[in-house]
């Protein structure tokens, strides 16, 4: 049996305890299709240039501008039509000489020659038929801009320019551009595996009736879902308040997992089975000054990294997402940097003395509120559903008045 720690330390500080703990998972390659919310591994430098080659931006005539220099409805240009390019492979090149202009289709590569491209609608054309011919001739009705509607060759990225930095958690975006980079697969870090342990005796399965003094499990829901949210492949286990079974559960996940996240038993109760066991190997127990979140500990089981959190459910929230998230960012290789927004109060509220606040918290047009009618409260599971954002307020303010401008990490 451990004591319980009494001096509080920095949130700061126990993070960087915790993160010290763990190191970057190994690096896999994935196919695109597969690799949404995997972490990149290396840069990704473009080996294709985008665009890779000048093409057009309208469905239109591609023309030497200097052929149609004050054109317009009064004073029309006619030019040859000498060829058609349609977007895809070109059957022949094309080359359009003084005096003539070329049928092209937006995304088509821009005929040698041309330096501009008049949108049909500003042809006597007006508009083209699907499947049609291209006609002999076009009568053009506006002067081009130089460069008009023309994408150039490597204006977005030339070959070996930076696409994404290692670290990027990859997201559609990031996917598309790295397919128009040239790549199939993605080196990435392998997910995650962790082992989460809730434990106490008055936990009911989600959606069973609870007896007298019973209540549903959420915690493991929250915490396995919150890291599967995050690209971590989590394994969610319930156990009693029982020593000898607790060992048992945590010695069977440890060979298995990449880090073990224990929610509960961890504060001063008789029953806080989680501070009784972690106790017994190299396991630190601190009193870390924020609110909700104070109780916590971590250290190795059998040699691998464990966290273990508080178990009221909005203090296991907190935790993950003040202590958990830069763990596992860690381990991801994840540069998972966020910086606070600044807001306005909608409302005042109270804080707690000497510990920085986190508090659930609704942010809207009005400002910031909490989220709980109540106020901040580490039980007041409903209402987090609710919050948009953390309110995080310094350990030496004792109360927000309305209008004090708050930092909030938006959920
Ligand atoms: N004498 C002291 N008592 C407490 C202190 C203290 O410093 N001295 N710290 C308080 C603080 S702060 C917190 S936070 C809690 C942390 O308690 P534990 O981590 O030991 O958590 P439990 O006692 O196991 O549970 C607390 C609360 O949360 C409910 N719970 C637990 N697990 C789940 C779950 N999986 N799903 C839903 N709800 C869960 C549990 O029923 C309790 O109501 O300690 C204070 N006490
Ligand atoms: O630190 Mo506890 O998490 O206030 O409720």
């Amino acid at each position: 049996m451990t004591g319980v720690p009494q001096q509080l330390v920095e949130v700061e500080s126990y993070v960087s305890r915790a993160v010290a703990l763990v190191g970057p998972l190994d690096v896999e390659r994935v196919a695109l299709a597969d690799a949404t919310g995997r972490v990149l591994a290396e840069p990704v430098r473009a080996l294709l240039a985008s665009p890779a080659f000048d093409n057009s931006a309208m469905d239109g005539f591609a023309v030497r501008r200097a052929d149609v220099l004050g054109a317009g409805q009064d004073s029309p240009r006619e030019l040859a039509v000498v060829g058609d390019v349609a977007a895809g492979p070109a059957s022949a090149p094309v080359r359009v000489g003084p005096g003539q202009a070329a049928r092209i289709m937006t995304g088509a590569a821009l005929p040698e020659g041309a330096d501009a491209v008049v949108p049909v609608e500003l042809t006597d054309a007006r508009a083209f038929t699907f499947g049609a011919t291209a006609p002999t001739r076009v009568t053009i009705l506006s002067e081009p801009a130089p460069g008009a509607h023309v994408r150039r060759r490597a204006e977005d990225a030339d070959v070996g320019d930076l696409v994404l930095p290692a670290g990027r958690r990859l997201g559609p975006r990031d996917l598309a551009a790295t397919a128009a980079a040239g790549y199939g697969n993605v080196p990435v870090r392998h997910r995650a595996r962790v082992g989460v342990v809730v434990t106490g005796d008055e936990l009911v399965p989600p959606g069973e009736a609870p007896g007298p003094g019973q209540l549903p499990e959420s915690n493991g829901v929250l915490l396995a879902s919150w890291l599967r949210g995050r690209g971590a492949v989590p394994t969610a286990r319930v156990v009693p308040d029982d020593a000898a079974a607790l060992r048992r559960v945590l010695d069977h996940l440890a060979p298995r997992v990449d880090l073990l996240l224990t929610a509960g038993g961890v504060s001063a109760g008789a029953f806080d089975v989680v501070r009784e066991v972690l106790g017994d190997d190299d396991v630190t127990f601190a009193a870390v000054a924020m609110q909700p979140g104070k109780p916590q500990a971590c250290g190795r089981w059998r040699g691998v990294p464990v966290l273990a959190v508080p178990g009221n459910p909005v203090s296991a929230f907190v935790s993950a997402e003040v202590i958990v998230r830069p763990v596992l960012a860690a381990l991801h290789g994840h540069d998972d940097a966020r910086r606070p927004e600044r807001r306005p109060a909608a409302t005042g509220w109270r804080c707690p003395p000497g510990r920085r606040q986190y508090l659930p918290a609704v942010v809207d047009d009005d400002g910031v509120r909490p989220a709980a009618r109540r106020g901040s409260g580490s039980h007041l599971v409903a209402s987090l559903a609710a919050a948009t954002a953390l309110a995080v307020v310094p350990a030496d303010v004792d109360e927000v008045r309305p209008g004090d401008v708050v930092d909030v990490l938006p959920l």
